[in-house]
């Protein structure tokens, strides 16, 4: 039976986990929940912090995009170059860009549009700065390699693609600041998967957005 997924499209983390699956071949029963149904007593008992994604294969329960990540490549990845096993330092390197998207990028891209898509403002010029230092400290990580953590692409770029590329619909990317990051998206927008992993998700999280004044 496929593992079973749970997701909300707009979700950077959720579009994580679907890109990693399509890299692995992976077939996945999704299914998408409203953030409302997270708080049920069924959904909770999977997942008491109630957030998406959480995978339940067989009888096995995780959530938290890099954890499910890093265990489908694991579990059923052909090869391990995604997220590789023996290779300590190289898996540390990946590790090190996978808490940085989790401790640093994804909390500053989700605290810098919080104001657009709640209607409660624009975004304030100290959390554009620090989302845009955000990018730089990216830029310093792709110095010499045309992936996150070398010369391979692994987890953590699919992970930083789906919240780089949701930032970039309200703080671009801009080329002559970034040109490394700038390549590495573009890169990543061209993945096979990446339009059928993210296109429903980027297209909901602009709709939340408030249209350009004219
Ligand atoms: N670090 C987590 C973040 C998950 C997360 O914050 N998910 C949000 C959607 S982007 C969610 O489920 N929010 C609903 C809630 O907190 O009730 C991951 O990578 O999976």
């Amino acid at each position: 039976m496929a593992p079973k997924l749970y997701v909300m499209y707009a979700s950077p983390p959720c579009r994580t986990v679907l890109m990693v699956a399509k890299a692995i071949g992976l077939e996945l029963d999704v299914e998408e929940v409203e953030k409302e149904a997270l708080r049920t007593p069924e959904m909770l008992e999977l997942n008491p912090q109630h957030t998406v994604p959480i995978l339940v294969d067989d009888d096995f329960v995780i959530w938290d995009s890099h954890a499910i990540a890093g265990y489908l490549v694991g579990q059923y990845a052909e090869d391990d170059t995604l997220y590789p096993k023996d290779d300590v330092r190289k898996r540390a390197v990946i590790d090190q860009r996978l808490h940085f998207e989790n401790g640093v990028l994804y909390v500053r891209c989700c605290t810098a549009s919080f104001p657009l898509f709640t209607g409660t403002g624009d975004i304030s010029d100290d959390d554009r700065d620090k989302l845009i230092e955000a990018y730089g400290f990216l830029e310093e990580f792709l110095s010499g390699h045309p992936w996150l953590a070398g010369d391979d692409m692994s987890i953590a770029d699919l992970s930083i693609l789906a919240t780089v590329a949701t930032a970039d619909l309200f703080i671009p990317v801009e080329a002559d600041r970034f040109p490394q990051l700038s390549d590495w998206l573009k890169t990543g927008k061209e993945l096979p998967y990446f339009e059928e992993c993210n296109a429903v998700g980027l297209a909901k999280f602009k709709d939340m957005l408030p249209t350009p004044e004219a």
